[in-house]
């Protein structure tokens, strides 16, 4: 029986007048693969960024009804939001490794846990750096500049910070959409060797893509969350009309 890490309930956001989501009902299961998918501007990323409350840093933006994670609201007085995204780490569009070294991209996070210790440190920069599958690419280039890297390396090596970490969730948003196809594969390959050991939530315009690594599909549109089901079901037995249009490119 499939365990639920997150459960958003009636979940409306607001942007000044605007309702970007219209009341999503969705359930994670811990070690699942979820895919995002609908046209521009129906509400994906927005919804991946309430999960930690990414959207609290835009102006004007309001919500009302749960995200329960760990039993509690994220959206109530006890959660920190520093905390949460330790616990429910991202990965943007565009890399953006820290402009510092390799080493020091990973450690950042640790350092504000509290770990110093130069021996555990170097463990843990090896280790994440091996679960992201671009260790074999940076190890003799630790302590040179990030920014150096190609931009699938230094995808990988943003995907390994938020590793570093130890999260329970990780939310990716387009992941790949900035990169070229091989990196692109590869950054796939990645995350599904990290299927089972961390909970995951992508957004992609890229169909195949969301076929090809996710256990579950959401599929949104205007807001509203239209259909949530097996990726295989999504795919070949479309339960809503508009899914089936989205997914035949007949429309977005
Ligand atoms: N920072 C913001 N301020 C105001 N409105 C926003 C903001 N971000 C998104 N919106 C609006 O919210 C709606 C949903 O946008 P969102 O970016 O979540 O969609 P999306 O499905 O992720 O789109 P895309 O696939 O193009 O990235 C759109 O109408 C968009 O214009």
């Amino acid at each position: 029986m499939a365990e639920t890490i997150i459960e958003t309930k009636d979940l409306h956001l607001y942007y000044g007048q605007n309702e970007a989501l219209k009341g999503i009902d969705l359930t994670l299961n811990k070690g699942e693969i979820t895919a995002l998918i609908g046209p521009s501007g129906c509400g994906k990323s927005t919804f991946l960024r309430c999960l930690n409350r990414m959207n609290d840093l835009i102006p004007n933006v309001s919500t009302t009804g749960s995200v329960v994670y760990k039993e509690q609201d994220i959206f109530g007085l006890k959660t920190d939001t520093v905390d949460l995204r330790k616990e429910i780490g991202m990965v943007f569009q565009q890399p953006n490794p820290f402009p510092f070294s390799v080493y020091d991209n990973i450690t950042y996070g640790l350092k504000l846990k509290g770990i110093k210790e130069k021996e555990q440190l170097d463990e843990i920069v090896e280790a994440s750096l091996k679960a992201a599958f671009v260790w074999d690419n940076v190890k003799d280039k630790l302590n040179e500049s990030a920014l150096a890297l190609s931009g699938g390396q230094q995808q990988r090596v943003c995907i390994a910070r938020v590793l570093a970490i130890d999260p329970d969730v990780i939310l990716l948003d387009e992941p790949t959409s900035a990169l070229d196809p091989i990196s692109s594969g590869k950054i796939e390959n990645t995350l599904s060797e990290l299927r089972g050991k961390y909970t995951m939530v992508i957004v992609t315009h890229n169909m195949s893509q969301a076929s090809r690594i996710s256990d579950k599909t959401a599929f949104f549109l205007d807001g509203s969350l239209i259909e949530f089901n097996k990726t295989r079901d999504i795919f070949l037995y479309p339960q809503e009309k508009q899914t089936d249009d989205y997914i035949s490119g007949r429309f977005g």
